[in-house]
Formats: C-alpha cells, sequence, structure tokens
C-alpha cells in the first residue's frame, strides 16, 4: 500500500507547505504543515478559543463518530521560531493520500501562540519526525508515517517541495522520475526526533566541493537553509550588494543581483541549490531589496537544510532502514 498527497507552497515566498489532511468520519479536511523536524500531529479544534480559531478551518471530535478521547493525555510543544501550542488528546482516523490510519493521536489545540492564530493557511502541523520526539504525556504517541510504516509498501516516505508549484509526499515508495540525478543516501539521526545527516563538504558557484563537513536537520517545517557563519561568508562574499539588515534579521541584497549557486556533497552525490532559490524574495512588497534564503544558525545552534535547500532535491526520508536520500532535481 502507499500514499500520495499534494503539497503546495503557501505564499509567494514558499514560506510554507500545506497539505490537506482527511480527519474523522465524515472526513473534516484541514491544512496541515508536514514538519520533519517535529512529531506531533496537532490542530485548531471545537476547543481552541473562538478568537483564537478565526479564520481557521477547525477539527470537530464532537462531529466525528469514530473521534475518541485520549482520556488524561495532554501534550505543548515549544518550535524554534518561538511559536507554540498545547491541548489535549483524540483518538480518530486520519487519511493522508489516500492512505488512512484508523486509530491516530490528534492533538487537539485549547492554547495556540500568536504567530499560529495569524498564520491563518495552516490549521495545525503533520509532525514527520521520530516518536521519540512526541511530546503527550504521561504516553508518548506515535506519528501518523510511524503508526504507517508497517502497512505501506516500504517504511519510507519521499518530499518534493517546489519553488511556487505543486509538489508532492509521497508515503511507501520513491518515484524516481521526479529525481534528475541518483539518490545518494547517508546515514540519518533521529535520536534527537528530527532527521539528522552530516553533508561531507560544500562548494558556492560550482567550485569544486570542499572537505568541510556540515551536521544538520533535514527540515520541511523550516522555510530557509540556516547554516554555520563561516559557510554563510563564504557564500556572500560573491553577493556585491549583500549586507546584513539588522531589521530583517538577517542578509539582504540587490534583487536584480544574479546569485551564485550553493552546493553540498550528501551520499556520494551533489545537490546543487541554483541562485535563483537562494533569492527568496523581497523584504516588502515591491522593495527591489530581498531577503536571502541561506541565513545564519548561530543563534540556533543546530543547522537546517530546510524548504529552501529541500525544494532543490527529491529527499527519501527512509525509516526502515534509518537514511536520508538526496537526488538533484
Ligand atoms: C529555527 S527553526 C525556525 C522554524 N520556523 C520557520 O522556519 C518559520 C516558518 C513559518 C513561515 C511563515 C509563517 C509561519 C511560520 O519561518 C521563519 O522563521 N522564517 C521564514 C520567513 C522569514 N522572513 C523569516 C524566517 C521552525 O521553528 N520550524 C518548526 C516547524 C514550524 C513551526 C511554526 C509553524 C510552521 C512549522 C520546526 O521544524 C523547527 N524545529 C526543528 C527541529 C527541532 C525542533 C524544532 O522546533
Amino acid at each position: 500500500q502507499t500514499g500520495s498527497a499534494n503539497t503546495n507552497p503557501s505564499d509567494s515566498a514558499d514560506d510554507e507547505y500545506i497539505t490537506n489532511v482527511s480527519i474523522g468520519t465524515p472526513a473534516q479536511v484541514l491544512p496541515l504543515d508536514f514538519d520533519t523536524g517535529s512529531s506531533d500531529l496537532w490542530v485548531f479544534s471545537s476547543e481552541t478559543p473562538k478568537s483564537s480559531a478565526s479564520g481557521h478551518v477547525t477539527y470537530s471530535p464532537s462531529k466525528s463518530s469514530t473521534a475518541k478521547k485520549l482520556s488524561g493525555a495532554s501534550w505543548s510543544i515549544t518550535y524554534g521560531d518561538h511559536s507554540s501550542s498545547s491541548g489535549d488528546v483524540y483518538t480518530d482516523k486520519v487519511t493522508v493520500g489516500g492512505f488512512s490510519v484508523s486509530s491516530q493521536a490528534v492533538e487537539s489545540a485549547t492554547k495556540v501562540s500568536t504567530q499560529f492564530v495569524q498564520d491563518t493557511v495552516i490549521s495545525g502541523l503533520l509532525g514527520l519526525g521520530f516518536d521519540v520526539g512526541n511530546t503527550v504525556k504521561p504516553r508518548a504517541q506515535k506519528t501518523w508515517f510511524s503508526n504507517a510504516a508497517n502497512s505501506l509498501a516500504q517504511p519510507l516516505f519521499t518530499a518534493d517541495l517546489k519553488h511556487q508549484q505543486t509538489g508532492s509526499y509521497n508515503f511507501g515508495f520513491i518515484d524516481t522520475t521526479l529525481a534528475k540525478g541518483p539518490i545518494g543516501y547517508t546515514p540519518a539521526d533521529g535520536s534527537e526526533g528530527y532527521w539528522g545527516f552530516t553533508a561531507t563538504g560544500y562548494s558556492v558557484g560550482g567550485a569544486k566541493l570542499n572537505r568541510n563537513s556540515i551536521t544538520g536537520i533535514a527540515d520541511t517545517g523550516t522555510t530557509l537553509l540556516l547554516l554555520d557563519d563561516d559557510v554563510v561568508n563564504a557564500y556572500y562574499n560573491n553577493v556585491e550588494s549583500a549586507q546584513y539588515d539588522d531589521s530583517q534579521q538577517g542578509v539582504v541584497f540587490d534583487c536584480s543581483e544574479d546569485l551564485p549557486s550553493f552546493s553540498f556533497g550528501v551520499g556520494g552525490t551533489t545537490i546543487t541549490i541554483p541562485g535563483s532559490l537562494i533569492n527568496l524574495t523581497p523584504v516588502s512588497d515591491g522593495s527591489s531589496t530581498c531577503f536571502g534564503g541561506l541565513q545564519s544558525s548561530a543563534d540556533i545552534g543546530i543547522n537546517i537544510f530546510g524548504d529552501v535547500a529541500l525544494k532543490a532535491a527529491l529527499v527519501v526520508f527512509d525509516l526502515g532502514n534509518e537514511r536520508l536520500g538526496w537526488a538533484q532535481k
């Protein structure tokens, strides 16, 4: 058995990727952000304060004949960007891309932070990290993919995110036609709950890869490519108008600049992010100053290969073999 779901950029800056998920009987369809950096499936619901839920699609367990309250269970999560949410837990049927898990922990939000209130394009997150990262207490719950893995043709999923186009999350199979190059595999470290890996080197503008390894995570829930300062500086030294903008909290440059590509080695293959994907978006509508898709990870403490990097590749999240596969697109 397999599943295949389309995913779409939330806005012109590809800030988030939205995938529709069916919950309950009859199906209630919610737009969720699939996040390989976390392991909770949580949703705006009938239990979310009305003022916070306004503008969001919500899940009503009372309207689902297959919903069951997981008595005594609660959850609470805070993300890297300091957004947060918390609440109680139901189990219900959850279908993604045609594949159903009959009893999935659906975490209902009774509290959401301001960023979520304002982010009306999504009604919650579907975590695709490792189960160890789940926040439900007293007993941690499994992710949708973890529950599905044993019934899928293969215990893996792929992410094919695109710039301003519809992409896909495929479950249980690898559609190699989505890639141009071979898939390079490297061990994945799931001990912290997310998909850690090490790139063997990097280069700017098509030069030969150096041997400076980069350890980080493959994170569909993070917009940017966030790397060490020395890498960020090596890149922007090639961009004439680049400068750090305090108000934007990042490197900006003239939108008219022709940006160099950024490449990294992984699993014996090379992934090249074209400069066009790093010229992310004007700092505000109509501005001729653009915000960089590559920024510093210094104040986070972990390198994050977010959507800017993932858009250049077909990425295989292979739970069965605890490995990550990257193929040039
Ligand atoms: C330093 S991790 C920052 C990252 N959050 C972002 O990437 C947000 C995403 C976004 C974009 C637009 C609207 C709302 C949210 O976007 C920016 O922060 N941006 C984009 C726009 C730019 N102008 C400024 C910088 C982040 O916490 N991800 C987590 C998942 C997110 C949470 C917020 C909702 C969307 C999904 C998560 O995987 C990060 N994680 C990864 C591993 C371990 C723990 C952990 O928690």
